[in-house]
């Protein structure tokens, strides 16, 4: 199983906590997901029941490490801020590390987040960026304390899934060393598994699930098939080829008289 900053995961599929119907839903969804990871916004909007303090009391309760989040923060500053509140919070110096650089695709501001995260590092945090598939960013996040990344695969939140599976690829082939979740993006379990099959470590979702009509049962569907992709990149799997192979070798030629 996944090792992330010395500890040790008992599932591959971390899951956010937003956009639930209730907060009966959302418990029932991370039952059944199997999750031991669950991901949590410190400026979330109130909304389905439970409200600040009481949401991160039933987050509390959920039983399963809590990876707070910085999301919705467009700063540098903003992003720190939010970090050592979550680690008030939360007990925890795990932060998932988001410096959103675009209003309307939500992508990163990479170097507002390399500079956020040799902060934080730097202040004894285990950082867990949200960046793009960029080689290079990859590396100056590794260089500023991240052992630990988190490569779109898609914008937030618009259920594309892979857009890239060749940076993707290349990302796993250069850190072949470094724990790798595919965050954000993924709309369907067969994206989820397509992005294991590359050999990712881990895949974070929240609006797949949150947004589907029976999220505890899409949460299972997940589950079934983030460890289904895991397996099948470890059986090795065959590559494309351009022409026909029999899948039936025969020997010599049969005579018909
Ligand atoms: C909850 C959270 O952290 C999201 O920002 C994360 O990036 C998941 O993205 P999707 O909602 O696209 O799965």
């Amino acid at each position: 199983m996944p090792v992330f900053y010395g500890t040790e995961i008992r599932s591959r599929l971390l899951l956010g906590t937003a956009r639930y119907p209730s907060p009966e839903v959302l418990t029932e969804a991370v039952r059944r997901s199997g999750t031991d990871i669950v991901t949590v916004s410190l400026r979330r909007e109130a909304a389905g029941g439970r409200q600040g303090g009481a949401f991160f009391e039933l987050i509390r309760e959920l039983g399963v490490h809590v990876l707070p989040n910085t999301a919705g923060c467009h700063s540098v500053s903003e992003a720190v801020l939010t970090a050592k509140m979550a680690r008030e919070v939360f007990a925890t110096d795990w932060i998932k590390l988001e410096v959103i650089g675009h209003h309307d695709t939500l992508q990163p501001d990479v170097f507002g987040l390399v500079e956020a995260a040799g902060i934080l590092a730097g202040e004894g945090f285990n950082v867990f960026p949200y960046t793009t598939d960029d080689l290079v960013v990859a590396e100056r996040l590794l260089e500023a304390g991240c052992q630990v990344l988190m490569p779109w695969c898609a914008p937030i939140g618009s259920a594309m899934g892979p857009q890239n599976m060749p940076a993707l690829r290349a990302m796993r082939a250069h850190f072949p060393d470094v724990p790798l979740i595919v965050d954000a993006g993924i709309g369907r379990p067969s994206h989820a598994s397509a992005v294991m099959e590359l050999g990712f470590d881990a895949v974070l979702l929240n609006t797949a699930v949150a947004g589907a009509a029976d999220p505890a049962a899409m949460a299972a569907a997940f589950a079934k098939t983030i460890d289904a992709g895991h397996a099948a990149y470890h059986a090795g799997i065959l590559e494309p080829r351009d022409m026909a192979v029999p899948s039936t070798p025969i020997i010599g030629k049969a005579v018909f008289t």
